[in-house]
């Protein structure tokens, strides 16, 4: 049977976005009907549409629970109406479950007049073309015929499984369906288990494939393997060093309301590296890895770089935001059509002593390594902490709140940080609602200097960027319109520094003026624009606009 394609029947098994059990499997189809979908589709868009429809239509549906639970759940609908249990239900569920992502606009109806799902591979590539998807057939096609190809028995949805029949192969592909306006999440089932993530461009310092290990699969943790050299992370934590602007200087973090009022549970110094070369390509590595087929502008909080000096930690919390005063007109209801974060990437870039701390404590997981009647009650632990006297050895004073996360990290699932190491985790769960197990803390550094970067991602654009969610509530004329923020900014020579004498001001590198003492300058600019400061050929000073309506900036 192998060679002759027009034999070769195929079968999908479907998933549910983020959800390892597949929810169904359809009937054999042949490869003209998938030539008949590939050449049908000029786009990605009509290849999304195509796929959902005849997924619907070649689903088993005695078998399958391809729809969406949650749906069902809220409306209780009598299970007998078949269109409540389709496919459809879950590709599109319904404005009021539905972001409105950026590429909104482009989505095709389907023939039950529904948004159509994104399809995607396990491993996180969104089909985007019929190439890929005969490419996928092939993949799966040369598996089945070598049985060798199962190795790992308890990943089963990793090895695609052959049956003969009457001299035709079966082969099976797997798919995974995600809802119009969600992003894809790897759906993991064990710990351990690996994502070999072949899509993704090795690098060229590395030359080793980039893959996912599961640390953690309730809250969904992996660590990434092979994604960024030793350079980039120099490179990183120079330019974070280098950087003058006071928006985006590595310092005591702030609460965020004024910049003065330094947050005390979170006592490591950040600085956010929005433009630096390295930094960019690390964000679309990111990106790519997380299931956008392209970099989206205003889903991340860019690059964060983060210093712990002795003793410095941050206290457990969620990545994800709340609003409870509704102060914002951001609408942050992820479960519902907001937007909020849902993957963090932590990278770190330094090496630590044994015993040093400076993990990454998951305070609601527990080691995968202890059994549960042997986990360590926190008052245990930290009983034997002070017993052992190293906590308060490194300057962390009985009773603080440092002290209790070095026992935390003793005993929850705590991420050793190393140099090249990079995390995965997700704040959200696939359906948008917020994963409560998904609380973290940087654990107290107790020997040394922990470097690391983070970078968060939402699941729709952020305050303040074009496409971002408005709540319900707000009323749209008030808002003068939701794309990037025009901000004015002030630039002030004081005249104190004779250096700065004859100082000229730059946007980037497009001369904006002199900046006279006592003459300043003014613009209307955008948040993360650069403006330089020059005096002859060198640029002295640089500032990187911050998120406030009006601001000044002063040599
Ligand atoms: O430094 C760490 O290990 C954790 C950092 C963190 O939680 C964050 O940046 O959101
Ligand atoms: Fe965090």
């Amino acid at each position: 049977a192998d060679g002759d394609d027009n034999n070769t029947v195929v079968s999908f098994v479907i998933h549910l976005n983020g959800q390892p059990d597949p929810c169904g499997t359809t009937r054999l189809v042949t490869q003209e009907q998938i030539d008949k979908w590939s050449s049908t589709a000029q786009n990605k868009y009509e290849l999304e549409t195509i796929l959902t429809d005849e997924m619907v239509s070649v689903l088993n549906t005695e078998t399958s629970s391809c729809h969406d639970e949650d749906l069902e759940e809220q409306t209780n609908n009598n299970n007998d109406d078949d269109d409540e249990r389709s496919l459809y239900t879950f590709c599109d569920r319904g404005p009021e479950l539905t972001p409105i992502l950026l590429d909104h606009k482009q989505l095709i109806k389907t023939q039950h007049q529904t948004l159509p799902c994104r399809w995607y591979t396990r491993e996180g590539l969104r089909i985007t073309s019929g190439e890929q998807l005969q490419a996928l057939l092939e993949t799966a096609k040369n598996r089945s015929s070598s049985t060798s190809s199962c190795s790992n028995p308890q990943d089963a949805s990793d090895c695609d499984t052959s049956t003969q029949a009457e001299g035709t192969a079966t082969t099976e592909v797997h798919l995974y369906a995600v809802p119009a306006g969600r992003v894809f999440m790897f759906a993991p089932a064990y710990v351990g288990e690996i994502f070999q993530l072949d899509h993704l461009k090795l690098l060229p310092d590395v030359n080793k494939p980039i893959y996912l290990k599961v640390l953690s699969t309730n809250p969904r943790v992996f660590d990434i393997l092979n994604v960024f050299t030793p350079e980039e992370a120099d490179a990183v934590v120079q330019r974070a060093l280098n950087e003058t602007s006071p928006t985006h200087r590595i310092k005591r973090s702030t609460t965020g309301t004024t910049e003065n009022a330094v947050f005390t549970k979170r006592t490591s110094e950040n600085g956010f590296d929005t433009h630096g070369t390295v930094a960019l390509a690390l964000k679309q590595r990111i990106f790519e890895l997380l299931g956008y087929d392209e970099y989206w502008d205003g889903h991340d909080d860019g690059l964060q770089v983060l210093r712990y000096n002795l003793t410095q930690a941050y206290i457990q919390h969620d990545d994800y935001l709340t609003d409870p005063g509704k102060k914002d007109t951001f609408d942050y209801e992820s479960a519902k059509k907001g937007g909020n974060r849902y993957a963090t990437v932590l990278l770190y870039m330094t090496d630590l002593p044994d015993g040093a701390g400076g993990e990454t404590v998951f305070s609601e997981a527990w080691p995968n390594d202890v059994l549960p009647h042997h986990r360590t009650h926190l008052k245990t632990a930290i009983k034997e902490l002070r017993k052992n006297g190293d906590t308060q050895l490194a300057g962390i004073t009985e009773g603080s709140w440092e002290e209790e996360m070095v026992a935390l990290c003793r005993t929850r699932l705590a991420i050793k940080p190393h140099a090249g190491r990079a995390v995965l985790f997700y704040s959200q769960h696939p359906n948008g609602e917020m994963d409560r197990n998904a609380k973290h803390g940087g654990c107290p550094v107790l020997n040394g200097t922990k470097w690391a970067a983070n970078l968060w991602v939402w699941n729709t654009p952020r305050k303040g960027y074009k496409g971002a969610p408005i709540r319900d509530d707000v009323d749209p004329a008030t808002l003068s319109d939701n794309g990037p923020k025009q901000l004015f900014a002030t630039f002030v020579n004081t005249g104190k520094d004779p250096a700065m004498a004859n100082a000229e001001l730059y946007y980037e590198s497009q001369k904006w003026g002199p900046l006279h003492p006592d003459k300043p300058l003014s613009a209307n600019t955008y948040e993360g624009h650069r403006w330089n400061v020059r005096v002859g050929d060198e640029v002295v000073t640089s500032w990187v606009i911050g998120n406030e309506q009006k601001q000044q900036f002063v040599i």
